[in-house]
């Protein structure tokens, strides 16, 4: 392999010097020579031209308004065959039935798959409230479908059926919008890329064409209606905002359907219709809208009509059937990261965390401190109690050894209450009385006894005092 293409060279010098705060350093370099990617639109044009395009149309509007015609008449195919008159006796189906018809188209080699999809019935009725109703389901069905396939975990072939644009054909009453078309256009106008052409123009003069056209638009204005329109860009051409502007100023395009080539009176050949006083020239736009309105659906805008489908009216509906399954959506997921911003930002996250933890500690702490404090001033009590109780026990038994300190001292029995408290008998009370009579008496005879003796011997002696003289004598005493 080649160190260095030949088709190019670089400098190596760095042209930004500067980088903003938090990004690391772009290093810009100066192309010397042809690089190869101005070609890129070209490989994108190869690519699609070899993959093909797809296209959607949808096509509703009453019975008999041209809708087969103008789309052969589009596509440059007879898509549509020509159709049998249908017998009086033949049955009506009572709903709008929608009908597919596909086929490959090729123009200078380009290839598109296009897919025109029909509504027969609509507007047919007698009562045409739900005419509505199967189109935006059919049009919901293909959002489905898209979304089934998009959530698939193998999306090699992902099939684009959604409609890319609804051409709604207004009959040309030269009134102003019926009720059933505004209620359509109504209904679908968020799911949809919607066209209103006004069919069979060719029944119309140009004054009444252009006063039906300002009705319809006020109509559609008065109801809000959003109707498709040509998109401009800035920095764009000068032709290109022109393009789009007339294009813009048909809206609705009054058409005219043919697929037949005629033979106008000038001599020249071209899809148009005979009428007795002339020949109505589809591809002239002195006599019709055709032109404009295939630029639009075919020619300019068919890429546009696409993106718009996916990117505004698809996205719109596939956000709208999430929130209502409850799917949310993390904004945080999309925003912009600024190195810088997010330092700061984390950086905050990180203090908060810390002072948050910090305070959780403390509260902890706190909690726990005044967990051993509640404890260390219950045992305290505790203690106290005890202290008390056993204050109280020895001040009592001191006051009982006191007490029998002072009864041992005054003699007293120390334990009286039980001696005075005893009940006696009578028997042993009378004992107690008797002995202590007879202890007195046995007491005095004995002091008797004694003193007689010593008078006696005091007399023996002769010493003895007069006064004992009485113990001598025989008088007795008692
Ligand atoms: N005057 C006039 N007649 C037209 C025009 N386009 C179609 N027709 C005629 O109107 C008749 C019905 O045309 P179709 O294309 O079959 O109409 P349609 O809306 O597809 O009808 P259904 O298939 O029944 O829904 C045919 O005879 C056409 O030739 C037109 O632009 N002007």
């Amino acid at each position: 392999m080649a160190s260095t293409p030949m088709a190019f060279q670089t400098s190596r010098r760095p042209l930004l010097v500067n980088p903003p705060a938090g990004l690391s350093s772009v290093i810009r370099k100066k192309l010397m020579g042809y690089v190869g990617f101005a070609n890129l639109p070209n490989q994108v044009h190869r690519k699609s031209v070899r993959k093909g395009f797809q296209f959607t149309a949808m096509v509703v509007g009453e019975s008999g308004l041209g809708k087969s015609t103008l789309i052969n008449t589009l596509f440059n195919t007879t898509l549509y065959p020509a159709k049998e008159p249908q017998p009086p006796s033949a049955e009506k189906p009572k709903t709008v039935a929608i009908e597919s018809i596909g086929a490959d188209i090729e123009e200078n080699g380009v290839r598109l798959h296009l897919t025109v999809v029909d509504t027969p019935g609509f507007g047919d009725f007698v009562n045409n409230d739900d005419s509505w109703k199967p189109i935006v389901e059919d049009i919901e069905s293909r959002f489905d479908s898209y979304l089934e396939q998009e959530n698939r975990v193998n999306r090699t072939k992902v099939v684009d059926n959604r409609v890319h644009a609804c051409l709604y054909f207004l009959q040309p009453t030269g009134h102003s919008l019926k009720q059933i078309d505004v209620e359509f256009m109504r209904r679908l106008h968020t799911k949809v890329n919607l066209i209103p052409v006004i069919a069979k123009a060719d029944t119309m003069t140009d004054e009444e064409l252009a006063a039906f056209k300002q009705r319809i638009l006020s109509d559609i204005e008065h109801h809000n209606i959003h109707i498709f329109q040509a998109p401009t860009y800035e920095n764009e051409d000068e032709e290109t905002i022109a393009e789009a502007e007339e294009i813009a100023s048909k809206i609705p395009f009054a058409v005219v359907g043919s697929d037949k080539v005629v033979n106008t009176p000038d001599g020249r050949q071209v899809r148009g219709r005979v009428y007795p006083w002339g020949v109505v020239e589809v591809d002239n736009e002195e006599h019709c809208d055709f032109v404009k309105l295939r630029q639009m659906l075919v020619r300019t805008y068919m890429e546009e009509l696409r993106e718009y489908t996916n990117d505004v009216l698809y996205e719109n509906w596939r956000t709208e059937k999430l929130l209502g399954m409850g799917v949310a959506q993390d904004s945080s997921v999309f925003k912009e990261i600024n190195p810088a911003a997010r330092l700061q930002e984390e950086r905050v996250m990180h203090e908060a965390k810390l002072a948050k933890m910090e305070a959780e500690m403390k509260m902890v702490f706190q909690q726990k401190v005044q967990e051993k404090e509640s404890k260390l001033k219950q045992s305290e009590e505790e203690l106290y109690a005890r202290h008390k109780d056993m204050k109280e026990a020895l001040e009592k038994q001191r006051l009982d050894l006191e007490e029998k300190k002072r009864k041992l001292e005054s003699g007293r029995p120390i334990t009286p209450e039980k001696n005075s408290t005893r009940r006696k008998g009578f028997l042993p009370a009378l004992l107690q009385f008797l002995s202590s009579g007879m202890l007195l008496t046995i007491h005095l005879y004995v002091f008797v006894f004694f003193s007689m003796l010593i008078g006696i011997v005091l007399v023996l002696l002769e010493q003895a005092p007069p006064s004992f003289a009485w113990i001598l004598s025989t008088d007795p005493i008692f």
